[in-house]
């Protein structure tokens, strides 16, 4: 299959900054987007994802910093470029369509906008439905398709004007968990196809890892860690980002020569043959390998249950997620022992006892700051 050309545009973000009143809300925020890619803004609630997609997007100016779009400076302390000079596309999460216009109509209003010939706007609204799976729907009142139907054709209206960065604020969150999945993996395919460079707001990791080349986190208007959703998974660069994430245990405790002394005295010592330097990230600043107290991060992916093993717990708790059960293990006494937690295919008795074997390689160690 021939790789498409990007016909997207780089996105420049320096030194952002965006205050209400008193309250900052980003605090000079810096990244860069490369031209195709897609990025995912991914944070909880009220953490600044809305306000930098709308300072991208125009609709309101920033107190301090500057964004360029294609090499061109959309804002800064001396530019103001009006949204609709900015070449953009946009997906709410509330689908903002217009009740009393057709299907085909919605589609066509920014090519409308922009002078496109009636003609030239059929074909381009045919097409732009194809590419969304509603071929044949132009005729169609909104209120007659249902949610994910309607997301679609906010997806086409955003796509008919062939923009240049298309900006998506939690499209999916109105919807269903299944549909939700699938028109995430969908939006996926169909940005690679445009080669549309895309930002996409989120508060969902599963539709970030989904959908994203680059996934941001964000937290109290910073971004905490930037990297690939692989990058994410494996080295977290933060306790923040790995707690946020929820791809494991975190624990409190101790480095120890020999591993690490967690909760009241649980002892995880390395086997045999794996030295100091091994444990926990081999890449790891020689910070990481000093005594002292901080927190060590468990992925699920460094867990799995084995019969002999000498790392011994209790199954507390289960619950079925995509194809296997996310399974809560104790290890140690009830005051005192840590929460372990991994991915089992079978579905275990509560309480059982369980062993677990431990990829050393996956553990993070976040020593407290001294
Ligand atoms: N126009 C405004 N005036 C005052 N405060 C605002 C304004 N817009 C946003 N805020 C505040 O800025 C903070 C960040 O809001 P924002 O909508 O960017 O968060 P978010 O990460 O998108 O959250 P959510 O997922 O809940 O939408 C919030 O505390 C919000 O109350």
């Amino acid at each position: 299959m021939p790789v498409p050309t990007p016909t997207g545009a780089a996105v420049s973000i320096a030194g952002l900054v965006q205050r209400f009143a008193s309250h900052t809300v980003l605090d000079r925020v810096d990244l860069d987007v490369p031209a195709g890619h897609v990025l995912a803004l991914l944070g909880p609630s009220g953490c600044g994802k809305t306000t930098l997609l709308k300072l991208l997007a125009g609709l309101m100016r920033p107190t301090e910093g500057r964004i360029a779009i294609g090499g061109q400076t959309v804002v800064d302390a001396n530019h103001f470029l009006p949204p609709e000079k900015r070449g953009l596309g946009m997906v709410f999460q509330d689908y903002a369509l217009w009740p009393h216009m057709t299907v085909g109509r919605n589609v066509a209003f920014p090519l409308e906008m922009r002078g496109v010939s009636r003609r030239e706007a059929t074909t381009r609204v045919a097409h732009a439905l194809d590419l969304v799976g509603l071929g044949g729907y132009d005729a169609r009142q909104p209120g007659s398709l249902s949610g994910g139907q309607q997301q679609r054709v906010a997806l086409a209206r955003a796509i008919v004007a062939r923009p240049h960065l298309l900006l998506f604020d939690e499209p999916l969150s109105n919807l269903d968990r299944d549909l939700r999945e699938s028109l995430c993996g969908e939006i996926g395919a169909l940005l690679r196809e445009l080669g549309t460079t895309a930002v996409y707001v989120t508060h969902d990791h599963e539709e970030a890892f989904t959908l994203a080349d680059t996934v941001a986190v964000m937290r109290g208007g910073r971004i905490h860690q930037m990297a690939s959703p692989d990058a994410l998974m494996n080295d977290p660069a933060s306790l923040a980002v790995a707690e946020f994430l929820k791809l494991g245990a975190v624990a409190a405790g101790e480095r120890t020569p020999n591993g690490w002394r967690l909760g009241h005295g649980i002892e995880l010592l390395s086997p045999p043959g794996i030295g100091w330097h091994e444990q926990a990230s081999p890449s790891a600043h020689p910070a990481q390998h000093a005594p002292g107290r901080g927190h060590l991060f468990i992925p699920h992916s460094a867990l799995r249950p084995a019969d002999a093993a000498p790392l011994r717990g209790t199954v507390m708790s289960q619950r079925y997620r995509s194809g296997h059960y996310a399974t809560t293990v104790r290890v140690g006494p009830e005051a005192g022992g840590i929460e372990l937690a991994l991915l089992t295919h079978a579905r275990l008795p509560l309480h059982a006892p369980i062993g677990l074997e431990l990829d050393w390689t996956r553990l993070r160690w976040f020593p407290l700051a001294a």
